[in-house]
Parts: structure tokens; C-alpha cells; sequence
């Protein structure tokens, strides 16, 4: 399969949509980049919630506008806690969306993740070895960063797409998106993007905001991973290293133009 650009009007048109209705995401996610993640999807124009608790992200998750499950500092109280808000979410519609951090790695969570896939996660959004190894491919990935192209994860991401009925994304020089059956790329961003923690966790919960719109689940998917490539590489353009990106990317993120997109 190869796939086509998705449209600027496309991905224009759901920036918009976001900003007219600010989608408040419930994440879980990794110890490591909660702080950023929050700000990112702030930036942007939707709303973060981190609600961990078994109990409470049970109770959040028919609340949220949609759910971030991210296993990158899973342990057993917050895969208890995932599964629940996980049921929670399912019984109330709310999209749920997996980010599978260093899946193939660790057996604990590649474990973890394979469960929940049975689960009919809306998105999934992995680098090319996570998406890889999650498909149960060979993967060269050793922890968080990808050792692989991802363009070799096509494949691999329609195989996950027709198995799962999710839409998955994998990312990394160009982002790949498909529902099993059509696919999109996205171009852009740059190398810096990869020297600082969190980009990749941080466009799964901006990933999970466009799950929530109205509209092709497909083009919502691509069009978040659309702003994260272009916010990255204005903030490359007015920044001197990995310290002056994050601030510069925030602002690039806040700044987003739909006309800049279309
Ligand atoms: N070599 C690259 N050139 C341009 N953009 C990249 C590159 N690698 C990653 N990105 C971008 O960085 C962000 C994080 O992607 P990635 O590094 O694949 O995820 P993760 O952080 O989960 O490993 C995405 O927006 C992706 O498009
Ligand atoms: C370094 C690290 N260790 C566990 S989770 C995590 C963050 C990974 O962030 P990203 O996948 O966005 O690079
Ligand atoms: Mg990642």
C-alpha cells in the first residue's frame, strides 16, 4: 500500500474542531512525562485531567471526552487501575486510545499490552518497533526509542488496524496512519523532536483529543500527528537545542494556524 499526504484542509478543518470544543483527555500515563503531556494538550486547546486511582479513573473515564492509556512506568496498582478505567470507558463510549511504550522490551507490559488490544482501543500510537513488536513482529527496539523505520512498520500497523478495529499510528521521520484499509502519511517535524522526552507520549494524548471529535477517526489520528510535525518544526526553526525546543514547541503548539495547516 502506499499512502497518500493527508490533505491540509483535512487536518485544518480538526484543529479547528478542537478548538471549538476543547476535549478534556483523562491520562494515564508514565511518570516521566506528565508535566509536558499536560501542557502540550493545554497548548494546543484541549484540556488534561491525570486521574490514577483505581476508583477515581474509573469514575473520570465516562466523564472525559476520551482516556490515554500509556504503560511506559506501568506496575502492577496502575495496571489494576488502567484495566478499570480501560472497562469503564468502554461501557460509556468513551475512545480510549494505547500508547505502548517499549512493548517487545519487557515482558510485563508487552503482556499487559496484548490483554487490553482485545479491549478495542479507538487508536493506538506507537513508534516502529513498539508498533512491531505489539504486532508480534521482530522489532529492534531496546526500550523507548525505536531502533526501526517506520515506514517497515506499515505492515505491521494495518495488520494491528485490521486485528484491533483501532486506528493506528505509527511514528517517527514520517508518520504513518491506517485503519487496516487507507492509509496517510505525515511529513515534517525534525530530529530534535527525538532529544527531548515525551513528544511521542505527548501526541498519543493529542491523538486521544482528535479521537474524541466528530468525524473520520482516520483523518482525526492523522491530523494530530499533522500539528505535532509542524509545531515541531517551527520550534526547530526558533530553537538552538533540546533546552529552547520545549518552550519553543509550546508556543508553536499554542500559535498552530489552521491556515498554516490547510
Ligand atoms: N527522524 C525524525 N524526523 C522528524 N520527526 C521525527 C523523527 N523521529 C520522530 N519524529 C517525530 O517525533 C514525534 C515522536 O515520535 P517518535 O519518536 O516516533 O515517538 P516516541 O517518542 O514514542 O519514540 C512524532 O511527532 C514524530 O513524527
Ligand atoms: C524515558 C521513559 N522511560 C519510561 S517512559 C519514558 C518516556 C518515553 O517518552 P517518549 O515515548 O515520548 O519518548
Ligand atoms: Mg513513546
Amino acid at each position: 500500500m502506499q499512502p497518500d499526504l493527508l490533505p491540509g484542509p483535512r487536518a485544518a478543518s480538526v484543529l479547528y474542531q478542537l478548538r471549538s470544543t476543547p476535549p478534556l483527555v483523562h491520562c494515564m500515563t508514565n511518570d516521566v512525562v506528565q508535566n509536558f503531556t499536560a501542557n502540550v494538550l493545554l497548548a494546543i486547546g484541549a484540556a488534561p485531567a491525570m486521574v490514577i486511582e483505581a476508583e477515581e479513573a474509573a469514575q473520570f473515564a465516562p466523564v472525559a471526552s476520551a482516556l490515554l492509556i500509556n504503560i511506559g512506568t506501568l506496575t502492577s496498582a496502575s495496571r489494576q487501575a488502567m484495566l478499570a478505567a480501560i472497562h469503564a470507558a468502554n461501557e460509556s463510549d468513551t475512545p480510549w486510545v494505547l500508547d505502548p511504550v517499549a512493548v517487545g522490551a519487557l515482558e510485563f507490559r508487552t503482556q499487559f499490552a496484548r490483554e487490553i488490544l482485545a479491549l478495542k482501543p479507538a487508536a493506538i500510537r506507537g513508534n516502529a518497533s513498539e508498533i512491531l513488536a505489539l504486532a508480534g513482529e521482530h522489532s529492534a527496539g531496546r526500550g523507548v526509542d525505536s531502533a526501526d523505520d517506520a515506514l517497515s512498520a506499515l505492515p505491521a500497523a494495518l495488520k494491528l488496524a485490521q486485528l484491533t478495529g483501532a486506528v493506528v499510528a505509527v511514528t517517527g521521520e514520517e508518520d504513518y496512519i491506517t485503519d487496516g484499509e487507507n492509509a496517510w502519511s505525515v511529513a515534517g517535524g525534525g530530529v530534535l523532536m527525538t532529544r527531548v522526552v515525551g513528544t511521542g507520549c505527548a501526541l498519543s494524548a493529542v491523538v486521544a483529543a482528535c479521537c474524541s471529535l466528530p468525524g473520520s477517526r482516520l483523518d482525526n489520528v492523522a491530523a494530530a500527528c499533522q500539528f505535532m510535525k509542524l509545531a515541531g518544526e517551527q520550534a526547530i526553526a526558533a530553537s538552538r537545542g533540546p533546552g529552547s525546543f520545549v518552550p519553543a514547541f509550546l508556543d508553536a503548539l499554542y500559535g498552530l494556524k489552521a491556515e498554516a495547516l490547510a
